[in-house]
């Protein structure tokens, strides 16, 4: 293990190849930080899973709870999480079946948010009303890439307006930060009725607007990636990145650990395990960075 990053020997830390990882540090932090750009998911990746043994709202959570929504949508919106968050975690079924049914869910939800009529200047609110939680050391995480002038992509599937706002609310929306998301649609009025492009599910990250906005084609320099994810669907966000040299995968793991974690060490080389702060990214990041 790299000697130098003491985060690294915490229990939380899982590795299938921890002399790979070395590896892959090594030649990355020795290509200095203008090669580097970080991928991350937003839902229970930059935010926590859990605060006090209660759930935190994913970005659509926050929507779904607040003040927005009627009882009988809430309601509804709830059957729903209720009846696809089980299958999006479900270590039996392959991704190829679990596929139309996020569709589904998403859609779903997105058909029932619609209905609600949400006006585009109560977002502020419901962002500020909400329990979103980023992790622990979030502030260190964004600040030291932006002064470090590294990229960092928010890939999401959850609500980029949403999602926008909970960064913004805690001072760390820089500019160095672009985001990927499910944008919402609202008329002349302010009224949302619809959302724009195609969808972003958990199982597309990859395909759709990303890459076509040329987004990668800016960052070709920027060959060695750091991604940060929650779901085994974030793996390919970093798909669209321009002869790639090297891709460190971190990955949280938050929920039904004992079902998931073999598939979790296949696919990521850092498995942080109900690990609920940035400490190990962190660690990374500072390391990379460093000139020794
Ligand atoms: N109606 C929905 C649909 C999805 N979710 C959760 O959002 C997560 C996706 O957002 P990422 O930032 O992680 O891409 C996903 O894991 C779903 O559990 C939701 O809460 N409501
Ligand atoms: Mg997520």
């Amino acid at each position: 293990r790299p000697p130098k990053i003491p985060e690294l020997s915490s229990p939380s830390v899982c590795m299938r190849d921890p002399q790979r990882v070395e590896e892959i540090i090594k030649t990355m932090q020795k290509a200095g930080t203008s090669t580097i750009q970080v991928i991350s998911d937003f839902d229970m990746t930059l935010t926590r899973f859990a605060y006090n043994g209660k759930r935190c709202p994913t970005s659509h959570n926050i929507l779904d709870n607040s003040k927005l929504i009627s009882e009988e949508c809430k309601a509804q919106l709830k059957d729903l999480l209720n009846t696809y968050y089980p299958i999006e975690i479900d270590s039996k079924r392959t991704a190829e079946e679990k596929l139309p049914l996020m569709v589904e869910w998403w859609t779903k939800a997105h058909t029932l948010l619609v209905q609600q009529r949400i006006r585009k200047d109560l977002l502020q609110d419901v962002v500020k009303e909400s329990d979103a939680m980023l992790r622990e050391g979030y502030q260190l995480f964004f600040d030291h890439l932006q002064e470090h002038s590294i990229p960092l992509l928010i890939f999401s599937a959850g609500l980029g307006d949403v999602l926008e706002e909970v960064i913004r609310q805690a001072g760390v929306f820089h500019p160095n930060v672009n985001v990927f998301s499910n944008y919402m649609d609202f008329d002349e009025t302010g009224v949302l009725k619809a959302f724009k492009g195609e969808l972003i599910h958990i199982y597309n990250k990859k395909e759709g607007a990303l890459l076509n906005t040329g987004h990668f084609q800016e960052l070709k320099s920027r060959h060695n990636v750091l991604l940060l994810g929650d779901s085994l669907g974030d793996l390919t966000m970093a798909d669209g990145v321009h002869s790639m040299e090297n891709i460190l995968k971190i990955g949280f793991l938050n929920d039904k650990v004992e079902e998931r974690k073999t598939s979790y060490l296949n696919a990521y080389d850092i498995v942080l395990v109900k690990d609920e702060t940035m400490e190990v990214p962190n660690a990374l990041l500072l390391h990379l960075t460093s000139t020794k």
